[in-house]
Formats: C-alpha cells, structure tokens, sequence
C-alpha cells in the first residue's frame, strides 16, 4: 500500500538531532552570506508549543502497519521504490554510513479515509482526466488491432501531453507487447496499455520521509501561481495530522501579498510563520531554519517568489536560497520541490528540466489536475526526467493534495 509519508526511524539520528545548538541566537560562522543580508524577525502569530513532539506516535499506526524492523532498510515495497527512482539522492542523511544503527520503516500509513473522501478525490482526479480518458477509450471499441487503431492512439497521447518521446516510447512497447502476447481484441491492447503506463509512471511514486533530520527542511520552488503557497498550506495540513511540527518561512519577498496569504494561512492553523517584509529571501528562511531548530520543530517550509526559468538572476537567487539554507543547517534542505501546474503542458516538462539542472529537484507537487489538464504530462515527466512525483493536486481542499499512486492516475487516464 501506499503511504502519505513515511517516517526515518531508529537509530541515533532520530534521537539525537544533528546539530542542536540553536542556530537562532549564535548563527553559524560559515553563514557569512546569510548573514551579509538583513536579517528577517521572526514574526510567531501563534506560536507553536516548544514542546511540540519530536517523534510522535502516528495517528493510525496500528501495529500491523509497522512490520518488525529489519537493518539497513528492508521495508519490502517502500524501500525497494525508493530504489527503483533514479533521483534516490533523497536517500536519508549518511543512511549507508549510519546502517550500523538507523532503521526505516513505513509507520506512516494513508490516514484511514473518511466515508466517501477517497471516493470523491477519485471522481475529481478522473473528471480532471476525463477528455484524455475520452479521448483513449473511444479508440478500443473498434473491432481490430490495425494500424489505425495505432494511428488514433498516437494522437490521443500526443493531445494529453504525454509529448513526442513517451508517445513512441508506449507505442512501439505496446506494438511489441500485442506481437508476443499474440493479442487479439482492442480491449486487450487497452490492458496492456494501461500495464505499460502503470510500468512508466510507478518509478515516480514514492512517500516524502519524516523524521530523517529535525528540522527536516522543504524547499519549494516553482514558477508564478503554480500552487506553491497553497500547496504548502495543504502540505502543513496534512503534517499536523501526523504530529508533526510545522513552521513556514515566507521566501516569497517578492510579493506581499503571498507573504499575507501564507501568514494568514499560520495564523488560523496555529503555524508560527516567519517573515519580513522585504529582503534578501535567503536570509528569512536562513533565519527560519534557526529557529526551527531551536525550537525543536519537526518540518520548516520555504515558500520561494515565483519565477521563469528563463530568468536567470532569478534563477541564480534560488540557489543561493538553497546554499544559504545548508549553511544554516547541515545537509539542508532535504527536499527541494518544484510545484507545476500541470495544465501548462509541454511546459511542464521544461520546467521541471529547467529547475531540475539548477537546483537537483527531490520531487515534484502537480497541482490542478481538476482543470484543463490532460495528464499525459506526468508520462513525458517519467520518461525524460523522472523527478519523483511526491503529490498531486486536484482542487482548492486540504484533502485534495494526495499522493501520487501510478496506478489510479493510470486508471484515471484510461477511463
Ligand atoms: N483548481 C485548482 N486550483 C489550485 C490547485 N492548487 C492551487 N490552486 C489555485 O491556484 C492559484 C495560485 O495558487 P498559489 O498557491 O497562490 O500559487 P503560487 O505558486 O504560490 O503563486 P505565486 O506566489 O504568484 O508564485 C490559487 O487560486 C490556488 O487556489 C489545484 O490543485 N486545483
């Protein structure tokens, strides 16, 4: 089964938080260049009990949820998705190093779904998909497998987005598949295609893993009104669930009214949210990070002002947040997202390229797959540069951001 999060367990790393010296009141030396900018107040609308707990018990974590640990990482599923995605630079802090004495383990289990939720996040994610859906299902109530069955396919893949490689890539698996398993019906050849897009998608699904450092620091970056500020609320939402603590830096100085949102956001979810009401970006997540860690909170994140790619100051202002970052907790951030709308298409894909060769992306939040959107994107994604897909989007609601299972979304696509 698919978890919502994962949790790092065990082991010295948990217990004894790297680096507990609170960085807020005696920043670190080597963070001359956070510390050559203003630095940010930190601004607690509601604060957040110091004593939040670090490693809480996690609400449904029945026992039989959290199989009898074993050394080094031998979660069966999980671990061995976590392997089969390239990215696995996510791999926690030093994990081969420390395999004497940190276990993992999947305690944190899909929160048990109130009547009718998962239900409706379906249907909304399968409506979203439904004119690509349309669009494939129409193609195998034909009566053969002939070439313009091949031809209509074709087509149908290209307008979901899947883009021109993933497109031939599924084609010419599918031509293969059809040959050696000697099928026959339109319908069979729709099965197999939604076992090769189940195939190409799967190494995008993994969990985002909690406890690893503490705090553990989020990154996230896009391009302008991709979902970012939402998706972070939705994301604090749901890590409260879990019992973790949660604190915002609100990066974006840019525009005022995304610190407003985020800090208006804190205040009805009891999140302390740290901003400023201009500068350096660096310096108010930097000044984020410290605080978190003198407060012993489990998750910071770092909302970033939205950019294009294409702009390279802008571009270059985002690494140095990320470096900046590292100097003010070691190994941070340990997840560097990238949220796309994924109604933009092809231009998707850039992005993630984009952000990816700037930054080393660890996952991806797609948001609005309720739009206009065809989904195909996710398959060019898992095809060209297959950054793990840690959540997708389907609406404005806190439950509306789930993780991504390849195989609903495949389901979802092929109707
Ligand atoms: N329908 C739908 N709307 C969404 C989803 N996620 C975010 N939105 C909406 O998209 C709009 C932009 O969201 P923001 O979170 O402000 O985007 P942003 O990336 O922070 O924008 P900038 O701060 O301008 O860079 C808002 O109206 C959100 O409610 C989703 O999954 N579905």
């Amino acid at each position: 089964m698919f978890s919502f999060f994962k949790r790092f367990k065990g082991g010295k790393s948990s217990e004894t938080p790297p680096q507990d010296t609170p960085a807020a009141q005696s920043p670190s030396p080597a963070a001359s260049e956070a510390a050559a900018a203003q630095p940010a107040p930190v601004s607690s609308p509601v604060s957040v009990p110091a004593s939040a707990p670090a490693i809480a018990p996690v609400p449904g974590s029945a026992p039989a949820a959290a199989p009898a640990p074993q050394p080094a990482a031998v979660q069966p599923s999980a671990i061995a998705r976590t392997e089969a995605v390239p990215s696995a630079a996510v791999e926690p802090l030093g994990l081969a190093q420390q395999a004497d004495d940190i276990e993992i383990e999947e305690v944190v289990p899909p929160p048990a779904p109130e009547p009718g939720q998962k239900q409706s996040w379906l249907t909304r994610l399968r409506s979203g998909l439904s004119k690509t859906s349309a669009g494939l299902t129409g193609i195998f109530v034909r009566t053969k497998i002939d070439d313009e069955l091949y031809e209509e396919l074709e087509t149908a893949l290209l307008m979901s987005d899947a883009g021109v490689e993933a497109t031939e890539f599924l084609l010419g698996a599918l031509r293969e598949k059809v040959r050696t398993e000697r099928l026959t019906d339109p319908q069979q050849v729709k099965a197999a295609l939604r076992a090769l897009l189940v195939d190409l998608l799967k190494p995008l699904e993994k969990s985002l893993m909690l406890g690893r450092a503490q705090p553990l620091v989020m990154m996230i970056a896009g391009v302008n009104g991709a979902g970012k500020t939402t998706s972070i609320g939705k994301l604090a939402k749901h890590l409260q669930r879990f019992d973790q603590s949660v604190l915002l830096a609100a990066g974006d100085t840019f525009r005022a009214a995304a610190r407003e949102q985020l800090t208006i956001w804190g205040e009805r979810n009891n999140v302390t949210v740290v901003s400023q009401e201009s500068g350096d970006p660096a310096a108010v997540i930097f000044d984020a990070v410290s605080a978190a860690r003198a407060r012993k909170i489990d998750v910071v994140m770092a909302d970033t002002a939205g950019r294009l790619p294409t702009q390279l100051h802008l571009m270059e202002e985002l690494r140095k947040v990320k470096r900046v970052i590292g100097k003010a907790q070691e190994g941070s951030p340990h997840e560097v997202l990238l949220v796309i709308d994924a109604n933009t298409g092809q231009n998707a894909l850039a992005q993630v390229k984009a952000f990816d060769d700037a930054l080393t992306l660890t996952g991806l939040i797609v948001t609005k797959l309720d739009g206009t959107a065809k989904g195909g994107i996710l398959a060019a994604i898992a095809r060209q540069r297959p950054v793990p897909v840690y959540f997708i989007g389907v609406g404005e609601k806190v439950e509306d951001l789930q993780p991504f299972n390849a195989e609903e979304f495949a389901d979802a696509l092929l109707g």
